[in-house]
């Protein structure tokens, strides 16, 4: 519901007054004077963090040396960390681990689920996809003998037939934040014998997920965006329980097996999501990605959702009152039931003007060809914030300070 224009800062500062997420933000430990929009690419870090770590690595590594695999409870913290993803996105603890990156979870999920499909040759994927995912799908082809077909977002539904054995979708665009229906798409995919995989990076946290309720097949995400993992943070995979007795994944490490530490000579899969599980598991990534999501204990998805969308509608609403004639075109869908956690605009010169939107403190990134990308992380971004990134983002374009080397030069790989 947009509010009556023209909004104001007190519009905002009123609504940060009635906030019920407003007192996690000073739990997160935030740069003074900035503005962060980027967390759905690498969210902020939970100023509580640091000292789990340290005692993680003074304590359990230090002092508790190998029995920490033990005596500090180590050893499941996949399974427990998946099991806390899991409230996040509708599913249950026991099918969902905490393992690898989302690319490695990816390549694992579509070669099993590719194997439950015998006589189905097609992987069917979507053009625009975030690149890791088509490249690993098409790596998958090259070795089940499959193809990798790809559409555009909105011929899905019609590409589903009785050839597809796997459907591989993201479940919020990662350029356009646009959002699927996977209920509706899940079913559909059901009714012609096909299995979806979702990928939930640009998903997990930023909303309530229910893979149960629309009887997803597979999942994975990754930790470091809204579930605030830090840098590099492990990733997390899922399987519907119906399926994991059936799962053969292709990365057979020890620590699938069913008993690791009988170190016997042949492999037998655990009978559990464990399965999924490869190697060592990165210790310090996955306790500080379980030291993040306390973040999340006590809060209502639901809530999260509802300030996600009218942070993300109220910049959609001033970038229409304040922007207009600056060059910028919105490129999100405007109807938030399509939409993530994010809002895309367009602008010919996008690059500079990111980087002088940047060097303004408000942190938002850039994705070619002409995409400056705002991410709203409903626990640690304000409304006051929205306002103060409209008006960034308008004086640098009004002033054109971003057609400068400085700004066209500069480098930058995020
Ligand atoms: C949709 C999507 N999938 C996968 C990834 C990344 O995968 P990985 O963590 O393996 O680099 C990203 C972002 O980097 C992403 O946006
Ligand atoms: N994973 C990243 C990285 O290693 C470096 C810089 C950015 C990223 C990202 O996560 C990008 C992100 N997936 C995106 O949506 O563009």
């Amino acid at each position: 519901m947009p509010l009556s224009a023209p909004l104001t800062r007190e519009h905002f500062e009123r609504l940060d007054r009635d906030d019920p997420l407003g007192a996690s933000r000073a739990r997160f430990d935030l740069p003074t004077g900035e503005i962060y929009l980027d967390g759905n690419s690498l969210g902020a870090m939970p100023a509580h963090v640091p000292a789990r770590i340290e005692h993680v690595l003074k304590q359990e590594w230090a002092q508790g040396l190998i029995r920490s695999w033990n005596d500090a409870d180590w050893y499941p913290a996949p399974q427990r960390t998946g099991g806390k993803i899991a409230r996040l996105i509708g599913a249950q603890a026991n099918e969902v681990i905490v393992a690898d990156s989302t690319s490695i979870n990816l390549f694992k999920v579509l070669v099993a689920a590719t194997r439950m499909q015998p006589g189905r040759k097609v992987i069917l994927g979507e053009r625009g996809n975030f690149p890791t995912d088509v490249y690993v799908a098409s790596g998958v082809a090259e070795l089940t003998g499959c193809e990798l077909r790809c559409v555009e977002p909105d011929e899905v539904l019609a590409a589903l037939n009785d050839e597809v054995a796997i459907l591989s979708l993201t479940h919020v665009n990662y350029k356009s934040g646009r959002r699927y229906d996977m209920a509706a798409i899940t079913a559909r995919a059901h009714e012609v014998g096909a299995l979806v995989v979702w990928d939930l990076c640009h998903s997990a946290g930023a909303m309530p997920i229910d893979l149960n309720g629309a009887q997803a097949d597979f999942a994975v995400g990754c930790g470091y965006k809204y579930l605030n993992g830090g840098p590099g943070a492990p990733a997390f995979v899922y399987v519907a329980e119906r399926h994991i007795p059936h799962v053969r994944q292709p990365l057979t490490g020890w620590h699938g097996h069913a008993r690791p530490f009988d170190f016997t000579h042949d492999y037998e899969a655990h009978p559990t999501i464990d399965r999924l599980l490869v190697g060592t598991a990165p210790q310090l990534g996955i306790l500080a990605l379980e030291a993040a999501l306390e973040m999340f204990d006590g809060v209502d998805m639901q809530v999260l959702r509802n300030k996600s969308v009218a942070l993300c509608d109220l910049f959609i609403q001033l970038c229409d009152e304040q922007l207009a004639g600056l060059g910028v075109e919105l490129r999100s869908p405007r109807d938030a039931a399509q939409r993530g956690s994010q809002v895309s605009l367009a602008h010919a010169n996008a690059y500079p003007v990111m980087q002088a939107v940047i060097a303004r403190g408000v942190i938002g990134d850039f994705r070619a060809p002409d995409i400056l990308r705002f991410g709203f992380a409903p626990l640690y971004n304000s409304y006051v914030n929205i306002w103060d990134s409209v008006q960034a983002l308008r004086e640098v374009l009004e002033s054109g300070e971003w057609d400068s080397p400085e700004f066209i030069a500069r480098k930058s790989v995020t």
